[in-house]
């Protein structure tokens, strides 16, 4: 998850527009949440009634008077205990309280090879302080971490969950984060292997899942990542504008109220403007519409054309330094595109970088690569930043978009047809990651929808007579 160094002071803001700005966004959430989506919460958890002292000895510190720990649908939660006005402190965690890769032990850490990341460390960590159960110095906070068998990540679905997915670019993804995990692994499996008395049988699942809880649970921070007690109990809310923040001088992570809350309400937290499939990989969980859904798409230049050789050695030599959200590969490119606005403005979420591929992609000649090349160098390095001077050419180069996109919605539609049809068993956990993948296919088709509505106006409104540049 991201932090962000203290920067934001809600304590700035009017506090009137922050509460309308957010009683506006919320109405327009709940207007779009399915009804089983309302929440069932219960905002003090018996069990927990002892978790905020234990934290607050240890950090030496007062961690927050605002909050306390319940439950609600998304699992352990945040709730207000008093009245918070926007601007307020939540919470308050000092670093001494946190797990960060310095815990690991230190007879441990030079078997770690320096291939091992910050994430698999926090892992080694945890799988550690399970191990000494009841005697570890962080028993309450372990304990209340999710088990095995709780974690919907897509790293934990069977074969038949994953097809549900197969049309995202998430089910690749899926596939490369299990490789990770079994890379970091074997890596760490000669210390496993040296310490077998404190690591009796960790198997690669076991592993997995404490990566998976740190994935889940961990901010960015000084040492790289760090666990941070009772700020982890927050869910998230994309349209929230509270996040966690670092304070490097007073040495703390702290979260500040971005609305007002009256006792009992559930207090949510950004974790970062995440679209549904990062969301799912790395959290386990979707939001229905999330207004930050992206989808990957990848263009091939054909085998068959005679031009394929110098166009993509054109784009590999033009497209760097490499430009975000686009990644030119030896067979074609894969582009980020996100929800387009309006289908008469700008275009704003189809990425430049596709639109200047699928210039290149439809040009018929040697002259006209050369002509492009001779622009770049000319202007700011950078291919096909321009309408075609041939009109035609600009129109096709677009419409070769329109025709893919459209494709991957047909596409996209039939896997959304087919998880709407499959059969409903009683499995509660089949049901739960159903739903995840319905949200997750519909969210991206809304923005293929999106772009392919910019598209055909941008082919259908383009002028006779392009204005020069
Ligand atoms: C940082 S933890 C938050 C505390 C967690 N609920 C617990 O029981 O410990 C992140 C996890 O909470 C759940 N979660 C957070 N926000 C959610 C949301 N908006 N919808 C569904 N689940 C959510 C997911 O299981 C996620 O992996």
């Amino acid at each position: 998850m991201g932090s962000t160094t203290r920067a934001v002071n809600f304590s700035n803001f009017p506090r009137s527009v922050l509460t309308l700005y957010h009683h506006l966004l919320v109405r327009l959430q709940q207007h779009s949440a399915s009804p089983n989506r309302l929440k069932v919460s219960k905002c003090r958890d018996e069990n927990c009634d002892d978790f905020l002292p234990w934290l607050e000895k240890k950090a030496g510190a007062q961690v927050s008077s605002v909050l306390s720990i319940g439950k609600s649908d998304y699992g352990r939660s945040l709730f207000a205990c008093k009245t918070i006005q926007a601007g307020d402190c939540l919470l308050k965690v000092p670093f001494t309280a946190q797990i960060s890769p310095d815990n690991v032990l230190p007879e441990i850490k030079p078997l770690l090879a320096d291939a091992v990341g910050t994430v698999a460390k926090l892992a080694v960590v945890i799988l550690v302080e399970q191990k000494k159960g009841q005697s570890s110095e962080w028993a309450p906070y372990i304990s209340r971490l999710p088990r095995h068998g709780e974690l919907h990540s897509t790293i934990f679905w069977c074969e038949n969950e994953l097809e549900m997915i197969r049309q995202s670019s998430l089910y690749q993804e899926t596939i490369n984060q299990e490789a990770k995990i079994r890379k970091d692994y074997l890596a760490i499996k000669p210390a496993f292997d040296h310490f077998s008395e404190v690591f009796k049988a960790v198997k690669f699942e076991d592993f997995k899942h404490a990566y998976a809880l740190v994935a889940s649970r961990a901010w960015e921070s000084m040492q790289g990542q760090s666990l941070i007690p009772f700020a982890d109990f927050s869910n998230h809310d994309g349209l929230s504008e509270s996040v966690v923040l670092c304070d490097e001088k007073e040495q703390v992570s702290e979260v500040i109220a971005d609305r007002d809350y009256v006792p009992g309400e559930e207090v949510l937290i950004r974790y970062g403007k995440f679209p549904n499939s990062m969301l799912l990989l790395h959290f386990g969980f979707t939001a229905p519409c999330n207004i930050y859904d992206q989808v990957c798409v990848h263009v091939d230049i054909p085998y068959n054309d005679n031009l394929r050789e110098m166009k993509l050695d054109l784009l590999q030599k033009c497209c760097l330094p490499k430009v975000k959200d686009a990644n030119i590969s030896s067979s074609g490119g894969s582009f980020v595109i996100k929800e387009v606005r309006s289908s008469r403005g700008k275009g704003k979420g189809i990425p430049q970088s596709l639109r200047a591929f699928s210039r290149v992609l439809c040009c018929t000649s040697a002259q006209e690569l050369t002509d492009l090349a001779v622009e770049a160098v000319q202007g700011d390095g950078r291919l096909a930043r321009r309408p075609l001077v041939k009109r035609s050419l600009e129109i096709r180069a677009h419409e070769i978009l329109l025709s893919l996109i459209d494709e991957l919605i047909q596409k996209y539609n039939m896997s959304i047809s087919a998880l709407h049809v499959l059969e409903s068993t009683n499995c509660r956990k089949f049901a739960i990651r159903r739903q995840m993948a319905l949200d997750l296919l519909t969210g991206e088709v809304r923005v293929l929808r999106s772009a392919s509505a910019w598209l055909k106006n941008y082919c259908e409104s383009y002028p006779e007579q392009a204005k020069p540049l």
